[in-house]
């Protein structure tokens, strides 16, 4: 049972001289003095919500208001559209903070501040009746900072801390804390603010759904989340540490605080997979922020699902910066020059390029720097000189032919060229459109996509072979191959993005077309006014024409801009879109080329990198900060780390340290902040007996939690056999959130479950070169309780944890 379960009346007292504190709870009705504050307290959130009503009410009409207004200058419509935009955002923020509005309150010391007490929570409100007097500071507020700061050594001058419990619009109990450091006790090196709220909020049943942590956001974790945006952040921190939590939370305090320049660039969040997507998908909503991106770096390239899976050899491949060399190379491969002569059987007639004339046309082509596509409008033009040159010849060397040479009368000039300037540009401009030309000058310089270059790529031997000549090895090569047709995989999808680069988008075609719609559109809103006018003459000759207000450009524009996406749904569509900040969690997973394409979607390099090089699974992923990130920034990137497990109990994390120990020795385990009592337990099974046994471990372990979750985690390899052995319990391997999953380690990555069986750990070590590191991963998932399913060889790391003997039958 947590604390937020029960109705408590009691009074603790924490700390070290760090953080000296007395906690006290309060949630017993019947008790004079806690009843009187918990009333109190109430009595002050009703008028929150009745301000929060009131608000929503104003935002709500305003929004009605400008939808129903039309008409006026360009710039009128422009500020219609911006204040549209502005009421709906405030609208859909307060409603999205509906569910603890307000979390605490701090009491300052006499003389402080102003010493009237502040509430806080999910949004700020303020008392127009009362010159605009704080009734409720944003958690995001410089004001708030010493609900998640002070201490009893270093109180910013608050005498009490208070967390406020409340269940919809009900206060149910309140925590307080006074920063008192003559009240010091105990031995707190932990360093924990509102100790009680953060253990309840530790305590709950995990649900499947990540939660925000505004309520119970600790010191270290603060100075991250308020940390300056500029450069590269780097948030280094063992499992269960609040990594993701501190991530998001990051993310909305960003937009909260730099939102002129973060609204219109927008801000990506990158995780590993959609399943963690999912799982965290909820908290910047419940943070009222909704204009960030969540995306997987296989999902940067618009257009294109990357549905495919690599072996893991292939994918590690795929991640190595050689990469880029190679489609470097497979691009200056498609630029052609013939051995000998190529003939070109034009209309003009048989028509001849040369080696030589070829490769001076490749040569000034590529010297202009350009994207292989955008270059070859240079290479095409050469050539079209070329042979229009030579077609002209052709025309007048025939045109001379039969001709009698007749002497020239005296004081006559004879004429040098039968064909001027514009018969030579009509030879040209049909040589332009003749099919045998495009067809012989695509095959010497082809326009590419990248998809077509890469699917050719990785399905031709020979094309592997001559790009990457010198860059991988033969055995690599043939790693690399695939059948024609293969699914797209995340892995594909940095190549991608670097051909793209390297091939460029020639867009004279798409700049004609957008004017083309524009054309378009302007003849479509011509036609809307024309019948609105009709209706006009026919309801009321009086009123005000509505040509008179809107004209057909007018309408147009306002049509384009009035389907206005926000930043993140804008740049979701756009490969080549900048963000204003980029946050990476599980970044030690990222190859050299994921990086390669995300430092490009952030030329400010204002990032926030989020990870732990101890969990690095993924072959092509990191094992050290400075490896990755010093190519783009040097050495101008600050490492902040986080030491507290919020998730994993102590005697679980004995066991996983053992396991961390030996991936390195000078790697230190994150110090766990609570204990349950409950050891983790180990089975031997035979692995013929796995399958009948496990739906009743996993019974036993829904059980011991009570509504919990339950995730079954192995080796990549075993999961569709133990999915089927559970099919009974509609266990999942995907993420549709039910009470039992069987996940392989890189899915679970990120997650979290209340209970955690891990099943053939050595399966789990031997499946990968950074095996151990998987296990590590897959032991620190659970919340409660762990048991651990040996069928094969026993390691000895994982001895610690308490044997139990397996049931009979
Ligand atoms: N200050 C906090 N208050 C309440 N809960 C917290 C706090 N910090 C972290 N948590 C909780 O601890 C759990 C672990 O957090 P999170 O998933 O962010 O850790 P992580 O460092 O990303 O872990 P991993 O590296 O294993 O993915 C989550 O349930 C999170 O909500």
């Amino acid at each position: 049972m947590s604390p937020y379960d029960r109705e408590t009346d009691t009074t603790t007292i924490t700390g070290s001289a760090g953080n000296a504190a007395r906690t006290e709870h309060a949630g017993k009705p019947g008790k004079p003095g806690k009843s009187s504050e918990i009333a109190a307290e109430q009595e002050y959130l009703s008028l929150l919500y009745a301000k929060l009503d009131e608000e929503r009410e104003l935002a709500s009409r305003r929004l009605t208001e400008t939808l129903r207004q039309s008409g006026g200058t360009p710039q009128a419509a422009a500020e219609r559209e911006a204040a549209t935009a502005l009421h709906s955002d405030r609208l859909a923020q307060l409603n999205s903070v509906e569910q603890g509005l307000c979390f605490g309150r701090l009491d300052f010391q006499p003389g402080y501040d102003g010493d009237s007490p502040l509430h806080i929570g999910r949004v700020g409100l303020f008392d127009d009746s009362d010159d605009y007097a704080p009734l409720l500071i944003d958690w995001r507020a410089p004001a708030a900072r010493p609900f998640y700061l002070a201490t009893a050594a270093s109180p910013e001058g608050v005498r009490r801390r208070r967390h406020i419990r409340t269940l919809s619009r009900r206060v149910v109990g309140i925590d307080d804390e006074i920063l008192d450091l003559s009240q010091a006790e105990g031995n707190d090196d932990l360093g924990l603010a509102g100790e009680a709220a953060l253990l309840a909020a530790l305590e709950r049943r995990r649900t499947g759904e990540m939660s925000d942590i505004v309520a119970t956001i600790q010191a270290e974790q603060d100075r991250i989340i308020r940390a300056d945006p500029g450069g590269v952040l780097v948030v280094q921190g063992g499992p269960g540490t609040g990594k993701t939590a501190v991530a998001l939370h990051r993310a909305a305090y960003l937009l909260y605080t730099y939102r002129r320049q973060l609204t219109s660039r927008g801000v990506l969040v990158v995780g590993p997979n959609s399943t963690f997507l999912r799982y965290i998908g909820q908290v910047l909503p419940s943070l009222g922020e909704t204009g960030v991106l969540l995306a997987t770096v296989g999902e940067l390239f618009p257009g294109l699902a990357a549905t495919g899976t690599d072996t893991p050899e292939a994918a590690g491949i795929k991640g190595r910066l050689v990469l880029a060399d190679v489609l470097a190379q497979a691009v200056r491969d498609c630029q052609r020059v013939p051995d000998d002569v190529l003939e070109v059987p034009a209309e003009e007639g048989t028509l001849t390029l040369d080696r030589a004339t070829c490769e001076r046309a490749r040569e000034r082509a590529r010297r202009t720097l350009r994207p292989h596509n955008v270059a070859r409008r240079v290479f095409v033009d050469r050539m079209l000189d070329e042979l229009a040159a030579q077609a002209a010849a052709n025309l007048e060397a025939s045109a001379a032919e039969g001709v009698p040479d007749i002497p020239l009368a005296d004081g006559e000039v004879a004429a040098d060229d039968v064909l001027d300037a514009r018969d030579r540009a009509t030879i040209r401009q049909e040589l332009a459109e003749d099919k045998a030309v495009w067809s012989a000058l695509n095959a010497l310089w082809p326009k590419l996509s990248p998809q077509e270059l890469l699917a050719d790529l990785l399905t031709s031997p020979e094309r592997l072979d001559s790009a990457a000549a010198g860059l991988l090895s033969a055995d690599e090569r043939a790693a690399l191959l695939r059948a024609p047709g293969s699914w797209w995989t995340p892995a594909d999808v940095p190549l991608l993005d670097e051909l793209a680069e390297l091939l460029g988008e020639d867009d004279t075609e798409a700049r004609a077309e957008r004017a083309r719609r524009e054309r378009e559109e302007r003849a479509y809103a011509e036609g809307v006014l024309h019948v609105l006018e009709q209706d006009e003459e026919i309801i009321d000759e009086e009123v005000l024409r509505v040509r008179d207000v809107l004209d057909a450009e007018l309408l147009a524009e306002r049509q384009e801009r009035s389907s206005a996406l926000t930043a993140a749904q804008r740049a979701a569509r756009d490969r080549t879109w900048t963000f204003g900040h980029v946050i990476v969690d599980e970044a030690q997973e990222l190859s050299e080329m994921d990086w390669r394409l995300l430092m490009r979607r952030c030329p400010s390099r204002s990032m926030t990198v989020v990870g732990d090089v101890a969990q690095t699974g993924s072959a092509a992923g990191t094992s050290a900060w400075g490896d990755v990130l010093g190519r783009y920034v040097e050495d101008r990137w600050r490492l902040r780390e986080l030491t507290v497990n919020y998730r994993t109990p102590a005697e679980i994390m004995d066991v996983a340290a053992r396991v961390l120990a030996e991936i390195d020795p000078a790697l230190r385990a994150p110090t766990s902040v609570r204990e349950t009592g409950v050891p983790p337990w180990s089975l031997r099974l035979g692995a013929g007996e796995l399958p009948g046994r496990l739906p009743g471990l996993v019974d036993e372990e829904l059980r011991a939690v009570d509504g919990g979750t339950v995730a079954v985690v192995c080796a990549e390899r075993l999961r569709d056999t133990l999915a089927d052995a559970l099919a009974g319990h509609q266990a999942t391997t995907e993420d549709d959130n039910p009470r039992v999953s069987v996940l392989g380690v890189d899915r679970a990555k990120g997650l979290e479950f209340d209970s955690v069986l891990v099943v053939a750990p050595d399966e789990i070590v031997a499946c990968s070169a950074r095996g151990r590191n998987d296990l590590y991963v897959a032991l620190t998932r659970a919340t409660k309780r762990l048991g651990i399913v040996h069928t094969g060889a026993e390691l000895p790391a994982l001895a610690g944890a308490h044997e139990r003997r397996p049931a009979p039958g």
